[in-house]
């Protein structure tokens, strides 16, 4: 059966592909273009049926990511598919198990059954785990893992195929060396075994796994900066000319390919690794894990990353792995999940803004319209995370009777500069304002609800019995069986 890669350049525009044009508001024909060119991808694994199809490319708004997983250290399968919940509610797009822990299998594949997004793993964790020792790893073992989690329905795989003996040495000098984990693991492989990568040498029969299932590779980064003094070193940039050549042989045999970016990257230097990668890789959709603009604020590197975020977005990134507050430092739960979304929610929408997406400030619109207007619901409504504005209003003015009152209490009753101001306009002048920014036509006045968390759940499976109870007590207060904001 052909991939979405294939239908597109036979010209067929696939169901996914309509669905996708209807969610960004643009035609399927340039969809399919976008996908035939390689410069978007759809990544839909025929075997994930409660899947809600999105696309992933520099012409579409910026989609978010969450990483979420066990590690050997913490975490239950509950609580997995806790974090999964909380991710797909808050608004991640696509989310990856990263998981390294225990019950590698149940777990993903309930984040499989459970997820309306895309999701992402990496498959030579779980090879680690069945050796002995890394350097004991095969080609065949490798190969195994990699089928069996195409055929769970995983969407799409990163890869790390780029990181080459030859490269090694040019990470020498480094002063974090290599912080992709699977960077580092495949490093020791080709040390113990002084042999070439394996997924580099063999990337071809990988090619044939991937287009039987349409799993969408992400190449994966294994030599992406740990450190703003090693961003775009020698390393770095070799690593890149290599997955531009397996972006071109995934393209032969049909199957859809992104490309992982850096980890730590001063802000000054963001764009033009935005600007290498499309040049490197023909266009390819450039996935990046954050970067973060500083290494001094660990506790906060949802912010620091965040910030290196929002100029790729507006650079042309098509997708943001978020980092949470725990980076660097633990395990994140699922109020770190939270937080890690709202950051790169905010990240990939200023971006988005900033390039000048096509309707992307309309949400901005709409939301300083209610506010100007005290239409405090509708302004909570329309917030990113409207729980949580609803939540801070509601800490000093709770009354039903404050959410039409004309301050908050931030500057309170008299000091209230958006009342004084609309006092002080002249008889008629609120009128104009009024009619103008509440127009029929107004794009502005159609934005109803955040786009964030409208996701179609309607092929997910009923949540097990013992998610909602804890859906029940989380503080968002969303009704149990609700995985997104609001279902479109
Ligand atoms: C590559 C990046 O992936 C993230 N990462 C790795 N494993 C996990 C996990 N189990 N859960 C969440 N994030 C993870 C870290 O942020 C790391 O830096
Ligand atoms: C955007 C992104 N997300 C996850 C990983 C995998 O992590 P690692 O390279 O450390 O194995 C990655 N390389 N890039
Ligand atoms: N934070 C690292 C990175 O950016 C990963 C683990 S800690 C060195 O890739
Ligand atoms: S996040 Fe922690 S476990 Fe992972 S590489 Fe950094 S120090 Fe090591
Ligand atoms: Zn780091």
């Amino acid at each position: 059966m052909p991939t979405q890669l294939q239908h597109a350049r036979d010209g067929e525009t696939t169901a996914a592909m309509r669905r996708v044009a209807e969610r960004e508001n643009v035609d399927p024909e340039f969809v399919r273009e976008e996908v035939a060119a390689g410069h978007a991808v759809i990544p839909a694994n025929r075997e994930h049926p409660s899947l809600d199809p999105m696309v992933i490319g520099e012409a579409f708004s910026t989609k978010v990511n969450a990483n979420i997983g066990n590690s050997e250290e913490t975490s239950s399968r509950e609580e997995e598919l806790k974090k999964l919940h909380t991710a797909v509610h808050h608004g991640a797009d696509t989310v990856m198990d990263l998981s390294t822990g225990s019950d590698l299998d149940g777990v993903r594949e309930a984040n499989v059954r459970y997820s309306p997004v895309p999701v992402g793993t990496v498959p030579i964790y779980e090879a680690v785990k069945r050796a002995d020792s890394v350097g004991d790893i095969t080609f065949e073992m490798l190969f195994e893992v990699i089928e069996k989690q195409a055929e769970q329905g995983v969407d799409y795989m990163t890869i790390h195929a780029g990181v080459l003996m030859e490269h090694l040495p040019l990470t020498d000098g480094r002063k974090t060396g290599i912080v992709s984990r699977g960077g580092s693991i495949l490093a020791k492989w080709m040390e113990d075994n002084a042999a070439q990568n394996p997924l580099y040498a063999r990337f071809e029969e990988l090619c044939e796994v991937f287009a039987e299932y349409d799993v969408t590779f992400s190449l994966g980064d294994g030599l992406r900066p740990g450190c703003l003094a090693d961003a775009g070193d020698d390393a770095q940039y070799a690593e890149l000319e290599t997955l531009g050549e397996l972006v071109a042989v995934a393209r032969e045999h049909g199957v859809q390919a992104m490309v992982e970016g850096p980890g730590h990257v001063p802000l000054d230097m963001v764009a033009e690794q935005v600007d290498r990668e499309r040049e490197v890789c023909d266009g390819a959709p450039f996935y990046l894990l954050g970067p973060l603009v500083t290494d001094v604020a660990p506790g906060y590197d949802h912010i620091t990353s965040a910030i290196g975020a929002t100029e790729a977005a507006r650079a042309g990134a098509a997708m943001l792995c978020y980092v949470t507050p725990k980076e660097h430092l633990g395990l994140p739960d699922a109020e770190d999940v939270r937080d890690g979304l709202a950051a790169y929610r905010i990240a990939a929408h200023a971006g988005d803004v900033a390039a000048g997406l096509p309707g992307a400030r309309d949400w901005d619109d709409a939301l300083s319209e209610a506010r100007y207007a005290f239409d405090w619901r509708r302004q909570f409504d329309l917030s990113l995370d409207p729980e949580r504005a609803r939540e801070f209003h509601d800490q000093t003015l709770p009354g039903d009777n404050y959410k039409e009152a004309r301050f908050c209490s931030m500057c309170g009753a008299e000091f209230c500069s958006m009342r004084i101001d609309q006092d002080a306009r002249e008889d008629g002048e609120m009128d104009r304002i009024a009619d103008e920014t509440d127009l029929e036509d107004s794009p502005a006045a159609e934005v109803n609800r955040p786009p964030v968390g409208t996701h179609d759940t309607s092929r997910v499976p009923e949540l097990p019995a013992f998610l909602r109870e804890i859906h029940e007590d989380d503080r968002s207060g969303a009704a149990a069986d609700d995985w997104s904001r609001v279902r479109n």
